[in-house]
């Protein structure tokens, strides 16, 4: 009988033993997520001003990354915990499952302030909840369907054909610098302007509306320039004692909404033809102020976002010659060279998403409410899922390109520039066709070379921005000036 007994419990000791083995570890509390070391009452706050503050974040959070993993949580010298991640199954698993019907990303705290103060309602950035969720869905229709880049396709080219002619212009004088910011701010208007009128009429408007454009790429410049100089100090209190910081940011964006709404205003005035897409938005019968809040967002979110991808990408082009040969030859490379240098130089640095509800996230149980922030640049740096992640080389996109052989770590899902889930860029369609016309037309045209002497670095300004300017020297490529 004891034998039995003694056999029955060696079993069952055994089988725990088993189940011990297996099950999943309890989630933990974020109080045992690994954190950066830091000092008491200040905490990490120091570190962070030495590491060179708002502009540095990216490689701030670059560090712990390393040392700590693929998630850890820092409060960057505010009061609340923020858990960083850059694994992409966690990532994927945070837009696809865990963000919600309503997903909510942190908003800059000065534009929240100037939203609350002055009651200026804004486009689909700026909305939550049901409000958010409708609109999206009737845009969605338009700027993200299957296809639905066809409709913008012939307005987008030719904008940006008027742009190469005036460079081809400049060129025959001798090399041309353009300011590439100025050009491709501008650059970026015009295009959503052309997308919303649609075939014929957006040049006309263009050209009646130069001097209105002209400011509106200036001052939508200094919107994210205010906002950045704003990071790190207590907002409310720069309002209150209404410090310059505060009434540059103020200026920047009165004036630039302002010219935003007149712009707008404009374009709704005018008789359409049929394929623009703001009379598809009239014909879906939304509210003409909704569709203004909605496209005045968008010539913002397109200014920087397009121009400082297109920009790092030729930048990269410069640096490579051997790239830049290959797709003076093959043009169908232009969109890998574009993913290339967004993996690279995400302009945006981060994405965040505030938990809706508790959840287990990795290890971990977290309660609703807790920010996630997301590094992106960390993620596309990583050798774990991207070999020779430092190099530029387009052809780890291409599926049909052999050297993709040497390459051992490849996770495309590391790479998220638009973000991932029903609340990523909704321009991104636009997007990638304005970039992909407009490095094509420039490889056609021009032979160009980098000729900065210092080193480019990176800063986060809002975006990630160069650490100087980039300046490029065009000259006509000898096919075309033959
Ligand atoms: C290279 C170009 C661009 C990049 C890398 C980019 C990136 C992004 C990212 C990462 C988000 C998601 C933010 C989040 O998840 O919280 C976003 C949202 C958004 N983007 Fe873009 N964007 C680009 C161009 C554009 C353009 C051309 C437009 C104009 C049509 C645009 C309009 C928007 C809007 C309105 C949102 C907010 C969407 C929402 O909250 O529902 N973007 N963009």
């Amino acid at each position: 009988m004891n034998c039995i007994r003694n056999t029955h419990c060696f079993k069952l000791i055994k089988f725990n033993k088993h189940l011990s083995h297996d099950a999943a570890p309890l989630p933990k509390s974020i109080r045992f997520m690994p954190r950066p070391k830091s000092l008491p009452i200040v905490g990490t706050k120091l570190d962070f001003i030495v590491a060179g503050g708002g502009s540095k974040l990216h490689e701030y959070v670059d560090f712990p990354h390393k040392q700590l993993g693929p998630i850890f949580c820092d409060k960057l010298g505010g009061s609340v915990d923020l858990v960083f991640v850059s694994d992409p199954a966690l990532i994927k698993t945070l837009f696809l499952n865990l963000e919600g019907k309503y997903p909510i990303h942190i908003l800059p705290e000065p534009w929240v302030l100037y939203e609350k103060l002055y009651g200026s309602k804004r486009g689909l950035f700026f909305m939550n909840g049901d409000e958010w969720l409708e609109n999206r869905r009737v845009v969605n229709k338009y700027l993200l369907k299957e296809n639905s880049e066809k409709i913008f396709e012939n307005p987008v080219k030719n904008t940006i054909h008027e742009l190469i002619q005036k460079w081809i212009n400049e060129t025959k004088k001798g090399f041309y610098v353009p300011n590439l910011e100025t050009e491709f701010y501008r650059l970026s208007i015009d295009v959503i302007i052309s997308a919303m009128l649609g075939s014929s009429i957006s040049h006309k408007f263009s050209a009646h509306s130069d001097a209105l454009l002209t400011a509106f790429a200036e001052e939508v410049k200094k919107i994210f320039q205010t906002t950045t100089k704003l990071y790190g100090w207590p907002v409310n209190m720069c309002q209150k004692l209404n410090l310059k910081a505060w009434r540059d940011f103020k200026k920047s964006v009165d004036v630039s909404l302002f010219l935003a709404n007149k712009i707008v205003e404009e374009m709704i005035n005018i008789k359409k033809p049929k394929d623009g897409l703001i009379n598809l938005l009239i014909e879906e019968n939304l509210n003409p102020e909704i569709i203004k809040r909605i496209i005045v967002d968008f010539v913002i979110a397109a200014g920087d976002t397009t121009s400082y991808t297109t920009i790092w990408t030729l930048y990269l082009l410069s640096k490579n010659k051997d790239v830049r040969q290959e797709l003076f030859k093959k043009n169908s490379i232009i969109g890998y060279a574009i993913k290339e240098s967004m993996r690279l130089y995400p302009v945006a640095p981060f994405l965040t998403r505030i938990l809706p509800k508790e959840c287990i996230f990795g290890a971990y149980k977290l309660k609703g409410g807790t920010p996630i922030i997301v590094s992106i640049y960390t993620l596309g740096r990583d050798e774990q899922y991207f070999s020779k992640a430092t190099e530029y080389l387009p052809y780890r996109w291409d599926r049909n390109d052999l050297r993709r052989k040497e390459l051992e770590n490849h996770v495309s899902s590391a790479s998220l520039p638009f973000a991932l889930g029903a609340r990523s860029c909704i321009g991104r369609k636009l997007a990638m066709l304005q970039m992909t016309e407009l490095i094509t037309q420039i490889a056609q045209n021009f032979d160009f070379e980098c000729v900065n002497k210092d080193e480019v670095t990176t800063k986060t300004s809002q975006v990630l921005v160069p650490s100087q300017e980039i300046k490029l020297s065009f000259s006509l490529r000898k096919t075309v000036s033959e």
